[in-house]
């Protein structure tokens, strides 16, 4: 699988992977990028199905979306990274965590899903939606739960939103509507950073506080006043966490 990634930040330094949230690409990380450039070499890529990466048919499954994470360590010749992941990107972290401890120093998790197959009809439903009628059947709805009223720049993200395939957001809702990452958390042994946001309604606090206790050694970070896409309305916040976790 041929994933897009941008890099930034000095070729020998330690690396961080990026991984975005469904429906976007790595710009939506341009809050964090030069933030954290000046310490790690930082890969932003984009999920199968996503940007510029490829679109294979789906349905995809959280093996393909973590195995692709793998791979891409491979191609880029890296034994070891740091990985911060939000949403779609949290739920491929707690994988990589669970399967490829062994390739991974440390994990940032923002408002990550752990078992979104608990309503699996709502994803099915969704991707349904969107091969019928395209994203920007769900880009209002999307950007009402990942933004609060009172942020404004949200065009970019919409731009995101309108120019994912749908054929990847849709695999992708699949992947989701078939992950259940609850049973593998006792197993993590990485340190793992936990991060919600109190108004988030994707991805709700109440089912990411419970993992910091069954996540051995996690560290949780409540963000007030803020929804689901943090890293993007809140980088302030965000990224001096991102960089006293990352080291
Ligand atoms: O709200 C959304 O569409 C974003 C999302 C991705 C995974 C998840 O649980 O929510």
């Amino acid at each position: 699988m041929r994933l897009n990634y941008v890099e930034t930040g000095p070729a020998d330094a330690p690396v961080v992977l990026l991984g975005s949230s469904l429906g976007a690409d790595q710009g939506m990380w341009a809050p964090q990028v030069d933030v954290l450039a000046k310490r790690f070499r930082v890969v932003a890529f984009d999920h199968r199905g996503h940007g510029g990466s490829e679109v294979p048919d789906g349905p995809y499954t959280i093996d393909d979306l973590g195995g692709d994470v793998v791979e891409l360590l491979d191609t880029l010749e890296v034994e070891q990274a740091s990985y911060v992941g939000i949403s779609l990107g949290g739920a491929v972290g707690l994988w990589l965590a669970q399967n490829a401890p062994d390739r991974f120093h440390r994990f940032a998790l923002l408002c990550p899903p752990s078992n979104p197959a608990e309503n699996p009809q709502m994803w099915t439903e969704r991707a349904a939606q969107v091969r019928a009628e395209g994203t920007q059947a769900i880009v209002d709805a999307t950007l009402g739960r990942w933004f609060l009223p009172e942020f404004k720049d949200t065009e970019p993200v919409r731009r995101m939103l309108l120019d994912c395939p749908a054929e990847g957001y849709a695999a992708c809702c699949e992947a989701l509507s078939t992950t259940n990452l609850l049973p593998g958390l006792s197993t993590i042994t990485a340190p793992v950073l936990l991060i919600t946001a109190e108004s988030d309604t994707s991805v709700p606090p109440e089912t990411v506080v419970p993992l910091a206790t069954q996540i051995p050694g996690a560290h949780l970070e409540i963000i007030e006043n803020a929804a689901h896409l943090v890293t993007y309305s809140h980088p302030e916040v965000i990224n001096p966490l991102l960089l006293a976790h990352l080291g």
